[in-house]
């Protein structure tokens, strides 16, 4: 018999790997943070004896959820520059507020209010870009929430960094001031083709490889800025980071909307990782991503919101369901795509993309207990033949319960512990009257 901290008894439990696996009426033991063992619940009492042992009898226990590309802050300009293409959304309207009203105060206060929403989304993990990432670190580190925070680099000065060797000098020294830390890792963060040039890209390929970090990047999100690369360097913009040695299994690509098959087949080569964002690249009509198609090549594919301005949520729930409704239509193959493949991209597919493929992303012994626990006794989850399913296809994010991060309980039935939502709120309407200001 064996003292552990918690026991948490699913109706279904759905570890991810081995793929496609429900086991039924099972538990899993977990402490000091990390999965101990998954096991029958009628065996469980001969085994341990829990100081905390929670009976979820209704519940489906899958990994927590992992968004792979974000920008947390952004919640703070949700709906303020909806219906417009990507590059007038992008240069006319965000990059304006931007410039005018990110300081670290608005990093903490958009970035917890979309921790707050991932939470209760059952997103365990997210990997951000956006300045002052040190804020943001701090605020996920306190929170106890896991997170890849970006390294930021663009050409041109912004509220945080006047050139390169400022935004890589403090990249590096946020990326050392969590080097050992058990939630937190850091990706360097170059914003896109078009907006870093060839000298930063390449410093940024040599630390990448000294340090062992990803490289998280916007690539190909639209036909223009493909186009704009072919006038502007005479190569697609993916081949030019091919030339300068970007693609390999450090990079994590984010969008890729315009990919011929040559391109999918370099991708699948050099171990590269792609999150796809659907509901971004549908709202801003960026295009489709080839995800179906990079499946089938071997790329790893992973799932992504992008931030709350061009969403205009963090729900990887309705995210999963995108992915696999446009993958289907977009291949003209209804076997594309299909649940258990969409729930892994959401889940061991970014573990993996970020790095972290042995330490999250499933519900495996040894790893971190990231768990979610989606409640499927509702009226509209009715009759559950296969559970994945209903996760993928008929769920939503409001069934989330509860939320384990590392074995702590962040979300206890559907309230948040470690945040006041009364103070979120409150942020939430004094920034939103700062920015009505003319
Ligand atoms: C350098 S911090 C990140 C930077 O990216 C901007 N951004 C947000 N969403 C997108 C997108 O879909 N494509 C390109 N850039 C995007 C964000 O506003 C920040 O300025
Ligand atoms: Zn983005």
């Amino acid at each position: 018999m064996q003292d552990i901290d918690l026991l948490l008894h699913g109706r279904w439990v759905i570890p991810v790997e081995p793929d496609e696996q429900v086991l039924e009426h099972h538990c899993i033991a977990v402490n000091d943070g990390r999965i101990l063992a998954l096991l029958p619940s009628a065996r469980a009492a001969q085994h341990y004896r829990a100081e905390t042992e929670l009976h979820l009898d209704h519940h489906a226990l899958i990994p927590g959820l992992i968004n792979a590309h974000t920008h947390t802050p952004m919640n703070l300009l949700r709906g303020l520059a909806d219906d417009l293409p990507m590059m007038e959304w992008l240069h006319e309207h965000i990059w304006p507020a931007e410039q005018r009203w990110v300081n670290e105060e608005f990093v903490h206060d958009g970035g917890l209010l979309a921790m707050a929403e991932m939470l209760r989304g059952g997103i365990t993990c997210f990997n951000d870009m956006y300045f002052f990432p040190e804020v943001t670190a701090r605020a996920a580190a306190h929170l106890g929430m896991r997170a890849c925070v970006g390294l930021i680099a663009i050409d041109f000065p912004t509220v945080y960094a006047g050139d390169a060797d400022e935004y890589l000098a403090k990249g590096l020294a946020l990326h050392d001031s969590y080097r050992n830390d058990p939630l937190i890792r850091t990706a360097f963060a170059p914003h896109a083709p078009y907006s870093v040039s060839d000298a930063p890209l390449q410093r940024i390929q040599t630390l990448a490889d000294e340090l062992d970090i990803p490289v998280h990047m916007h690539v190909h999100e639209t036909a223009d800025e493909v186009g704009q690369g072919l006038q502007q360097n005479g190569e697609r913009p993916l081949a030019r980071l091919d030339r300068l040695g970007l693609l390999s299994p450090a990079l994590v690509g984010v969008h890729m909307t315009q990919l011929d098959d040559d391109e999918i087949a370099r991708l699948a080569e050099t171990g590269s990782h792609v999150v796809h964002c659907p509901e971004s690249n549908l709202k801003l009509a960026s295009g489709f991503c080839p995800a179906a198609r990079l499946v089938a090549a071997g790329v790893n594919v992973a799932l992504g919101t992008d931030g709350a301005a061009s969403n205009n949520d963090l729900d990887l729930f309705s995210e999963m369901r995108t992915a696999a409704l446009l993958g289907k239509a977009v291949s003209n193959d209804a076997t594309a795509l299909p649940a258990h493949t969409v729930l892994r991209m959401a889940t061991l597919n970014g573990a993996r993309a970020l790095g972290l493929g042995a330490e999250t992303g499933s519900l495996e012994t040894g790893k971190w207990a990231d768990i979610t626990a989606v409640d499927l006794a509702t009226l509209e989850s009715q009759p559950v033949y296969h559970p994945v399913s209903q996760l993928v296809y008929a769920a939503g994010r409001h069934q989330v319960s509860d939320v384990w991060v590392a074995g702590r309980h962040l979300l206890k039935d559907r309230v948040l512990t470690g945040l006041d939502s009364d103070e979120l709120l409150d942020n939430a309407a004094r920034w939103q009257a700062h920015l009505a200001e003319p």
